[in-house]
């Protein structure tokens, strides 16, 4: 325990997108909670395809989700005012304290930003006000210059309301030292003023080997070096957003521990279609929680046999129905999908694939499509956004979960209904994401599968529960920090904000 309350702010920015960025800032949050500190995390403007609703009605990133759970809160949309959800390669759905506000390309973005920077300014203040710290994320990168002039997440918060700010950089994908430079000397003297130092990140090797280094990004930049943090395995749930998983080829399942137990029979094999616009693929994190589950994602016409040989396929949430069921077409997926005796489950846009028709003069403009036809149902987009939380049961148990969409499938009475989708034979859809976090529900949903696949002997373990799974993950970050980062430095700075006298470097901070 501190044995004071300290007061402040502090802004994780990053050399790149996935430094570590969501990592860190949760990882500050849990540490200070744990002291006691009343503490907020806050990410001005997210771009991300998962997303979730507060309790509210708010629809945010995920990450700020993590963050405040670590926090010990529940979310809320001050935490995530602006969230940009790309739809097209240069189109994005502007979401505003929680609500749809325009679908916008980049150059019309440029026209909303001075208003949103007053709009996420306004909810840090309410943060501070109501807390006693706030750990800010910032967004890609705090140096990419042409977008200095508008930016709303990075610098441009941080001169605004005065807040230090640590640079995060990324040892493993290489050039740490020149990215960490680069990044401070690119900037003008004002911010330069505000970047307190740096931390490493994902390091593994020898730290006697970095030493030098350090020391002289030390002597060359007059900054703090606040610690450098390990490599750690499968800390990456709900802290990615869709740019990571393009590395990605498996779910990894994190360390679910000793006291799940373990199933019983054969492996059970997932393949996730991967599309495009996938969204919300946090879902698939809990299946992928489950010992003897073996999650694959598919994004190739190569991986047809992926396809046809799993022994259930996930269609999972898409920012973009239309335009990603016109992808599985032409990527021949949506035969080997359509051509499959086994089990098959649609999630949201995924669901809204395998209906017959799609009809869409919202996100798309497509009008009428002709979807799969794998459910005896249709789709209607509708210019409202339906976000809620909903709560059901399946299996005789109770499943908590959340929506957001604009479309709305309606199916007749060929159907079964399954939470509050349907169900034909082996096919399954449904709107509500999160559904497979219910520990019951998941368990006797994968008993179904797996007798549908006909490996009747496979049963799941009895005991994963993927809240105390989120739990550790956030502890795991919370004493990574307490271990790895000079924590009295770090406080000092968050109190005091960045001391003054800080260099300024060439050729950004003048010659
Ligand atoms: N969450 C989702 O998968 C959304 C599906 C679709 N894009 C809609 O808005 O209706």
């Amino acid at each position: 325990m501190l044995n004071r309350t300290p007061k402040g702010t502090l802004l994780v920015a990053g050399t790149t997108s996935d430094a570590g960025k969501s990592v860190v800032t949760a990882g500050i949050c849990r540490w200070l909670a744990r002291q006691g500190v009343r503490v907020a995390p806050f990410k001005a403007q997210n771009m991300s395809l998962n997303s979730f609703v507060t309790a509210d009605g708010a629809e945010i990133g995920r990450a700020q989700v993590a963050q405040a759970q670590a926090a010990g809160l529940e979310p809320t949309a001050d935490m995530n005012p602006i969230l940009l959800k790309p739809g097209g390669e240069r189109r994005s759905q502007v979401v505003v304290l929680g609500k749809p506000l325009a679908d916008v390309d980049a150059m019309e973005y440029l026209a909303y930003k001075d208003r949103l920077r007053a709009v996420a300014i306004e909810s840090y203040r309410r943060l501070r006000a109501e807390f006693d710290v706030v750990v800010c994320e910032g967004a890609g990168s705090p140096a990419e210059i042409n977008l200095r002039r508008g930016d709303i997440a990075n610098m441009g918060l941080a001169r605004a309301a005065d807040i230090p700010v640590v640079v995060v950089g990324d040892i493993d994908r290489g050039g740490v030292f020149a990215s960490l430079y680069g990044t401070l000397a690119l900037l003008e003297a004002e911010d330069q003023a505000l970047i307190a130092g740096y931390l490493i990140n994902k390091f593994r090797g020898a730290r006697e080997l970095l030493e030098p280094g350090l020391d002289t990004l030390r002597e060359l930049t007059g900054r703090r070096v606040y610690g450098v943090l390990p490599w750690l395995d499968g800390l990456w749930m709900d802290l990615e957003d869709s740019l990571a998983l393009d590395n990605r080829r498996t779910a990894e399942p994190p360390d679910a521990g000793s006291h799940t137990g373990s199933h019983t029979g054969a492996s059970l094999h997932v393949a996730v279609v991967r599309y495009p616009r996938i969204s919300n693929f946090t879902d698939i994190d809990a299946l992928a929680a489950e010992p003897g589950v073996v999650v694959r994602f598919v994004s190739s016409a190569a991986e047809a046999a992926e396809i046809r040989e799993a022994d259930l396929v996930v269609l999972p949430g898409s920012r973009a129905t239309v335009s990603d069921l016109d992808w599985l077409r032409r990527t021949g997926l949506a035969s080997a999908v359509a051509e499959r005796r086994g089990p098959v489950l649609g999630i949201c846009g995924g669901y809204q694939m395998l209906a017959r028709s799609i009809m869409d003069e919202v996100e798309s403009g497509e009008g009428l499509v002709e979807g799969l036809g794998l459910l005896p149902a249709t789709v209607e987009f509708g210019p409202e956004k339906i976000l809620s939380r909903p709560v059901g049961e399946a299996y005789g148990h109770r499943v908590a979960a959340y929506e957001i969409h604009h479309g709305v499938v309606s199916f007749d009475g060929e159907a079964e209904p399954f939470l509050d989708g349907c169900r034909v034979g082996t096919v399954w859809g449904t709107t509500w994401h999160g559904a497979l976090e219910n520990d019951a529900f998941r368990r006797a949903f994968l008993a179904e599968i797996a007798s549908a696949a006909g490996k009747d002997d496979f049963s799941p373990a009895p005991g994963v529960s993927f809240a105390a799974l989120r739990e550790r993950q956030l502890d795991a970050l919370g004493d990574m920090i307490e271990r790895y980062v000079d924590t009295d430095a770090l406080l000092s700075l968050i109190e005091n904000g960045a001391p003054e006298g800080l260099p300024a470097l060439p050729p950004g901070g003048g010659s």
